[in-house]
């Protein structure tokens, strides 16, 4: 059986990667979202993620469960290993990354792909507001680092998310299809 490929979705927080990434998901069967582990209020919102204390965040990757981890928005985050099965049972997995873990990724997984999206500062603190997620502290903190650049050595497809959701799914699924028959 042929091996399912990771599909890192990146870019500035509101840019749009979980809304993006379910669409295409519900848009293409067998694709699947990776649940991330979170050190994160069980009831914040949003993403479908596995909530964690930081002293359990910490003893599962000292003990190597998580494929990436990485800090970011005073949060720790984790890549189950169970990813794993996943691509070894052929499916395709979008997951939603740090732009600072890109290089690791790349080297851990075959065939590893980056897509990153885009959208006007502006449209992104909008966004922010209105999802009401985060205090008006932590969106100008996420802003803040909106313009973090790729890390060297990093290719990523880049798509705009700045018009109708639809449009920068439909980009996305083009870009999984045409990369499937390189
Ligand atoms: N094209 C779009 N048009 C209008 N609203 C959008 C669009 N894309 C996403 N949104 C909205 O913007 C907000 C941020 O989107 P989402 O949570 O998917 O972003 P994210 O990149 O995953 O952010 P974070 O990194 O902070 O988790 C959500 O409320 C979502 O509904
Ligand atoms: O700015 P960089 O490092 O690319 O991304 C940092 C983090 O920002 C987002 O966090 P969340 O999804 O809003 O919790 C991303 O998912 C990532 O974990």
């Amino acid at each position: 059986m042929t091996s399912g490929r990771l599909i890192g979705v990146v870019g500035p927080s509101g840019v749009g990667k979980d809304s993006v990434m379910q669409a295409v998901a519900e848009q293409r069967p067998g694709t699947v979202l990776v649940r991330r582990v979170i050190t994160r209020q069980a009831d914040a919102g949003g993403e479908d993620f596995e909530p964690v204390t930081l002293s359990e965040f910490l003893s599962r990757e000292a003990s190597g469960e998580f494929l990436l981890s990485w800090a970011a928005h005073g949060l720790h985050y984790g890549i189950p290993d169970s990813v794993a099965d996943d691509l070894a049972q052929g499916r395709d997995a979008l997951v939603n990354l740090s732009r600072s873990v890109l290089p690791q990724a790349q080297a851990r997984f075959a065939g590893f792909r980056t897509i990153l999206l885009t959208a006007p500062v502006t449209v992104l603190a909008a966004r922010l507001a209105a999802r009401g997620r985060e205090s008006a502290e932590d969106i100008a903190r996420r802003l803040a680092r909106a313009g973090f650049a790729l890390p060297p050595g990093v290719q990523a497809d880049v798509v705009e998310n700045a018009g109708p959701l639809s449009e920068a799914v439909a980009e996305v699924l083009a870009l999984i299809e045409e990369t499937q028959v390189q």
